[in-house]
Order: C-alpha cells, then structure tokens, then sequence
C-alpha cells in the first residue's frame, strides 16, 4: 500500500540517533522532513554526520534511536517496499574494473526492476560517449556520472546522492546540477549531501546544516543567510591607515580586519558600509584596489556556526 501522497512528505525524520560500536555518537537527535519533488541538501563539516544519517534514510542500517520514513515506510525494516523506489548513489561506487560501462550498467539493469533503457541513462549523465570503455579507464568524474547513472536507472521517485559533484570539474559540477533541476522538475524528490557551499545554495529548496552530529540550522538558503553579515574588503591605499576610514562603527560594520594591506569587514548593512567607503575614496581621490562586496551567503552561515559552536564548546 503506498501512504504517501501529493501533499505528504516523502522523508521524514524525528529525533534520529546514530552510535556506532565503540559507542560514538554520530547522530545526536536530528530532525527534518522533505516534501515530493524537493531538492533538500544535508550540509556540515568533515565528521558532521551526514554520511551516517543518509546511510539510514537508505535502509543501510537500523537507527540506534528515534524514527526515519521514506515514502511512508519505515526503509530498513521495509526495505522490499522503499528500495524499488529510490536510487542511491553513494561515496563509493566500487564498480568491477574490468567490465565495460556498458555491461555495468546492464549488470545493475538485471537487478533493477523498471529499468530505463541503459543508452538513455548514459545520454543523462554525459556517459554516452563512453559506453565500451571499461571502468578502470574511466576519470574520477567519469565514475562519478556512472555511480548517478546507476543510481537514475530505476526512474526512482527519491533519489540519495551523497557528495555527487565531488571529483568532477566546473563543467561536470554544472552539468550535474542541470540534471538534478531536471529530475526536480520532473517531480523526483532529491536528498544530498555536499561540501560545496554554492551548490547547496544554487540547488536546495531547503537544507540542514548538520555540526557533531545535531542540526545547527535549517530552512530555505535565505532564511538560513537571514541575520547573517554580508562581507566587504579591499586594499588600503598607500599612505592611509585604517583609522582614516570614515568610522566603522557608524555603519553597520559589525567585525573588521586588517591582513597585510587588506581590510575585511563585515556589515549588517552592506549599502550603507559600501557607500560611506566608496564616498571616502572618492573625496580622497584614490583607487580602492581588489575592492569585494557580497551579501550574506551560505559560506558565512557556515563559517559562522563553526565559530559560535567552537565558542561555545
Ligand atoms: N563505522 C564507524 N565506526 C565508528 N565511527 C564512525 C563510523 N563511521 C563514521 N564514524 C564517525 O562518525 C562521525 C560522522 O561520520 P560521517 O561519515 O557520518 O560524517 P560526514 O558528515 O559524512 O563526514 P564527511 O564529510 O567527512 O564525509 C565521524 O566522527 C566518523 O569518524
């Protein structure tokens, strides 16, 4: 029976725990649920816990507590009813080196039910060119496109793909995010984890960023950026110190500092900040070289949830 509908969501999570044998607590109490046909990226630093909860959304393991549904099933005690359903592409892919990409696809097509014609599928992914080559000849990124064709073949209604742009170069990165918008559009709800800041900001309609363990924020990339400062820098000019910049404080600066010649701040209010200081180098009649402002971005969040927990530990 399928609980799911519409409306519902596909993934949901309540206060998930992960201990691993010698005790560790990986997974501390997290929560966050995702709705049909969204992009919802887990994000965090080395050790975070992304790769050990998305292990459980894929039925890989039991959780140690709490609840995970995926399409309203519970998918490591009801694997036989999630598993047709979803597509997994994970760090590893770990393919026989020997066989063709080709003859591994059709190896996966042979356990998959419903697969999609394995031609189409390497078309997908930018593999099409390179169907009778064998997979140890195949480039990191190459690998990569292969694990998410695998991953694509069932025509899966959710899709796990853990770090999937990792390897790849800028043009292999852009080609892969067109296809997960593609897949989004077509109505595939999609859960990933990455490193990349600007591609959680560029894809996810929502994301966690998970920090040792727990969710340290959450939401649509700009309720998370909300609050946070926007950044702005340049080089002071020959001859001039910082304390003949207009004052800091006055407008909206919140943190600044001095690198060699080069000032950073950071502002609450970056129109304010960038026109007294541009005002300033214009009565001065000088050139603010490498001059740099942008708003408050996924990066700063990051970094600032990083440094609050580094504070508060
Ligand atoms: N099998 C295991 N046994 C014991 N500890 C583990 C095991 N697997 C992972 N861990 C620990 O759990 C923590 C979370 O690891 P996890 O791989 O989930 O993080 P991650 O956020 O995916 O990190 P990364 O970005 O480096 O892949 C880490 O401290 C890791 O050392």
């Amino acid at each position: 029976m399928d609980h799911t509908d519409e409306h519902e969501h596909v993934i949901e999570v309540t206060d998930l725990r992960r201990v691993y044998g010698g005790g560790f607590e990986a997974v501390r109490g997290i929560g966050f649920s995702v709705a049909r046909g969204e992009v919802f990226a887990l994000l965090g630093t080395n050790g975070a816990g992304k790769t050990s909860t998305v292990e459980l959304l894929e039925g890989l393991a039991p959780p140690s507590g709490g609840r995970v549904r995926v399409l309203g099933h519970d998918p490591f005690l009801e694997r036989s009813a999630v598993r047709p359903r979803t597509g997994v592409m994970l760090q590893e892919g770990g393919f026989p080196s020997d066989l063709t990409v080709t003859e591994t696809v059709r190896m996966w097509a042979a356990c998959t039910s419903g697969a999609r014609p394995e031609g189409e599928v390497l078309e997908r992914v930018g593999l099409g060119g390179r169907a009778g080559v064998r997979v140890r000849q195949l480039s990191g990124g190459e690998r990569r496109r292969l694990d998410l064709a695998l991953a694509l073949l069932g025509a899966p209604e959710v899709l796990f793909l853990d770090e999937p742009t990792t390897g790849l170069d800028a043009e292999g990165r852009r080609d892969t995010w067109a296809l997960v918008r593609a897949l989004r559009d077509a109505g595939t709800t999609v859960l990933l984890t990455t490193h990349h800041l600007e591609e959680a900001e560029g894809l996810a309609d929502r994301l966690a960023i998970l920090h040792r363990g727990r969710v340290a924020a959450s939401g649509t990339p700009a309720e998370v950026t909300a609050g946070r400062p926007a950044r702005m820098s340049f080089e002071l000019p020959d001859g001039y110190f910082l304390g003949d910049l207009p004052p800091l404080a006055g407008l909206g600066v919140c943190g600044h500092e001095l690198d060699g010649r080069t000032v950073r701040l950071r502002t609450q209010d970056l129109q304010r900040t960038a026109t007294a200081v541009l005002a300033w180098a214009g009565r001065a009649g000088v050139e603010l070289r490498g001059l740099d402002a942008r708003s408050a971005s996924l990066e700063e969040a990051f970094l600032g949830i990083a440094r609050d927990r580094a504070v508060a530990a």
